[in-house]
């Protein structure tokens, strides 16, 4: 089970995802928790400023004040010993002070400076269950085998994990049973040996690294949110939740910028062949999203539309480009410059990446549908890509419109009766 940083934000809510997991006694579970709130944005912020402040000033710096109390106040309304988060405090307060006197902040340092938000989520919460009872053991991602590139800040987890995971989590369960709380978002550099990140949201790849490493039966991944949605609430607020979805399809839906699901999260469940439920730790009576590996496309249409915005777009233009391959892998600064020689390239920024992730088979509607709500809304589409992807279709228009399309494409194809035509359709032909 993975409690996103929403889903711990508070003493409050910290006995909710508790009683949560109390919820299975039968269940064996074990937790994975993301750093309290807003927890890695403020440690990023408070990063930032130490390296200009000066070593005597970083006492002062408002992030790194909110961080405190936040945690502070948290073990206090938990009635929990200071002393579960006083040597972390310390610590992160004079790597801090370490920051402010090299006055620099590499990425390296950067990682490990966020890896304190899930250090202190996870103390706090596995001394909580101790206390009300229930047997928990804090482990941190980094030592109990989560092996990963030395890519800090975007790390890739590599395949010696599996084993070691779950020859540690199966060690400790036989030794001394007791509820694992394991740090999402972080792993060890196999070169460096350095704390390293999974990129932002990389909790949700920690669980499903879990999922497969032991077979378990299910993943759960809790969020504020009632599962995947039809599009981005916060866009527009009358998407609704997606009851189904294959992994090819949320693997598409994160890769092209929904924020729900970290983009590598859904390989080890679909390896694993593990399935995922996406659910609401604040509405846990909502049945969330189920992603498996199959489910039944011939009443499907469109599952969901995602938006990625600020992409750029090269336009190349070229008559000499049969059998130049290779040209792209170059470094992408070199990429205009090489294209020159052989195309008139356009640079189109402030462009953005609708997807529209549904059932491929049903294309020609989809567009067809598509193309007639952004000519009402007079936008025109830029580019259209089907890619090989069987699940995808993107569309490429102005930043400045894409919300805009985002809305009324909602409205068309989740607030209207296009699911009647698909209905009529599948009639006719049986
Ligand atoms: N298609 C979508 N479905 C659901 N949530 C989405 C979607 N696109 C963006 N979001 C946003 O993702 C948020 C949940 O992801 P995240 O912040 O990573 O949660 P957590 O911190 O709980 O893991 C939601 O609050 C919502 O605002
Ligand atoms: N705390 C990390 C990792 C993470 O997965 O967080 P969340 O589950 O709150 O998205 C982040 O903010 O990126």
């Amino acid at each position: 089970m993975k409690f996103g940083g929403s889903s711990v934000s508070s003493a409050a809510r910290m006995r909710e995802v508790a009683g949560l997991i109390l919820a299975f006694p039968e269940e064996r579970p074990v937790v994975v928790l993301s750093a309290m709130g807003k927890t890695t944005n403020l440690l990023l912020l408070a990063g930032e400023k130490a390296v200009g402040c000066g070593v005597i000033r970083v006492s002062e710096i408002e992030e790194w004040n909110l961080i405190k109390d936040l945690h502070i106040k948290t073990v206090e309304e938990l009635a929990l010993p200071r002393s579960v988060i006083h040597t972390m405090l310390d610590e992160l307060e004079q790597l801090l002070k370490g920051i402010a006197m090299m006055k620099e902040l590499t990425l390296r340092t950067t990682d490990y400076l966020v890896s304190f938000g899930e250090c202190m989520s996870t103390r706090i919460f596995a001394a909580y269950l101790n206390k009300i009872g229930v047997k928990a053991r804090q482990l941190d991602a980094f030592d109990i085998g989560f092996i990963t590139t030395d890519d800090f800040g975007n790390a890739d987890i590599l395949e010696a994990t599996y084993p070691a995971v779950a020859k540690r989590l199966h060690g400790d369960w036989i030794r001394d049973p007791a509820i694992p709380i394991v740090t999402g978002f972080l792993g060890k550099g196999w070169k460096s040996g350095a704390v390293t990140t999974l990129g932002r949201g990389g909790s949700d790849l920690t669980a499903t690294t879990i999922g497969k490493a032991l077979g378990l039966r299910e993943i759960q991944v809790w969020k504020d949110v009632d599962g995947v949605l039809t599009c981005d609430p916060n866009i527009y607020p009358n998407a609704t939740t997606v009851p189904y979805l294959t992994f090819e399809e949320a693997a598409e839906l994160a890769y092209f910028g929904a924020q729900v699901l970290h983009p590598q999260s859904m390989r080890p469940a679909r390896e694993g062949d593990i399935p995922v439920r996406v659910k609401n730790s604040y509405n846990p009576k909502a049945p969330g999203t189920l992603i498996t590996k199959q489910r039944k496309m011939d009443k499907v249409v469109l599952t969901s539309i995602v938006l990625k915005s600020n992409v750029t777009m090269l336009d190349i233009v070229s008559t000499r480009m049969l059998g130049q391959f290779g040209f792209l892998a170059k470094e992408l600064d070199h990429v205009v410059e090489e294209l020159e020689k052989i195309a008139v390239v356009h640079l189109l920024q402030q462009r953005a990446i609708i997807s529209l992730i549904g059932n491929v088979r049903r294309s020609s509607l989809i567009l067809e549908k598509a193309f007639q709500v952004l000519r009402k809304s007079g936008v025109n589409v830029q580019m259209i890509s089907q890619g090989a992807s069987k699940v995808n279709m993107s569309l490429i228009v102005h930043d400045s419109e894409a919300k805009q399309c985002i809305k009324a494409l909602h409205q068309a194809f989740f607030e209207d009766d296009v699911l009647t035509e698909v209905e009529e359709e599948a009639l006719h032909m049986s």
